[in-house]
């Protein structure tokens, strides 16, 4: 049987593959793609089954340009994973410190270590398009003097040699990362789900669709505001939300479907609980 075609950005072994191959298992064919963009565009072609997307990150905050994707896209959110983002300074076997003159990563990953590259000022800062690529570059090109900031998974697709373990700055870093289908398909075991609307801009319009909520014991995890293109004062709700009994669920998406304009369910799947 065919294996399941998961589109990332980046190169195998960076996070999003982490991503994948734990919400899916190892036994995956990784669609390597440039951009966010160019995932949408691999599963849109068929040349992709699902998306791997990161959305939130517990320090970066919201990838803002991935919720424009989940707007124009709108390919139904059939999953979430958390992944706790471990860190660590990858160079070329046999390497020391001393040696190391630049590092390379991606931003994320630089700016969740940066207590660790201020206490090595030596050190000349790249960024690059994920972990991974930085720390393939390193092997391809036998670079002496240079290290990657990335996972495990890197350094041993890569055969390179973890030469400071664990240097983010804050343990409990986390990345959130939406799966993404074609197709919508039904989860009678869903627990969550990701809404979309807008309201008018009238006094008390969003508050009463919170209070719907409430009302129904459902748990608001995230809201997240977009402007919409090209009207003023007016926004994009997405709202994140977790119930414990489906009827409560559905009588809060009766009442809140009566009271927003452009009513999207973007997903009803499981929620993953932090690592
Ligand atoms: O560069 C990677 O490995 C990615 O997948 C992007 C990323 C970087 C840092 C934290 C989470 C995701």
């Amino acid at each position: 049987m065919s294996k399941i075609r998961v589109a990332i950005q980046g190169t195998r072994a960076s996070f999003h593959e982490e991503a994948a191959f734990k919400y899916f298992g190892q036994d995956i064919q990784t669609v390597e793609c440039e951009t966010f963009k160019h995932t949408c565009e691999a599963l849109k072609k068929n040349e992709a089954d699902y998306v791997v997307m990161a959305i939130e990150n517990s320090i970066a905050g919201s990838l803002l340009p991935n919720y424009t994707l989940l707007h124009d896209y709108h390919f139904p959110i059939v999953g979430e994973v958390y992944l706790s983002i471990q860190l660590n300074l990858l160079a070329l076997p046999g390497t020391k410190l001393e040696q190391i003159k630049k590092v390379e990563s991606h931003p994320i990953a630089l700016r969740q270590c940066a207590d660790y590259l201020e206490e090595h000022p030596q050190f000349k800062i790249t960024e690059g398009t994920d972990t991974a690529s930085c720390a393939k570059k390193i092997a391809e090109n036998k670079l002496t003097d240079t290290a990657a900031v990335a996972n495990q998974l890197a350094a041993k697709l890569y055969g390179l040699e973890i030469i400071d373990r664990r240097i983010e700055t804050n343990k409990k870093n986390y990345t959130r990362f939406l799966i993404l289908s074609k197709e919508k398909t039904e989860n009678p075991k869903a627990n969550k789900a990701t809404l979309l609307f807008q309201t008018d801009n009238s006094i008390g319009s969003l508050a009463r669709v919170l209070t719907f909520f409430a009302e129904e014991q459902i748990n608001m995890s995230k809201i997240q505001s977009m402007p919409v293109l090209g009207k003023r004062n007016e926004y994009d709700f997405y709202v994140d939300i977790e119930w414990k009994k489906q009827n409560n669920y559905d009588a809060a998406i009766r009442k809140t479907l009566k009271h927003t304009i452009n009513f999207n369910i973007l997903g009803e799947y499981i929620k993953n609980d932090k690592v």
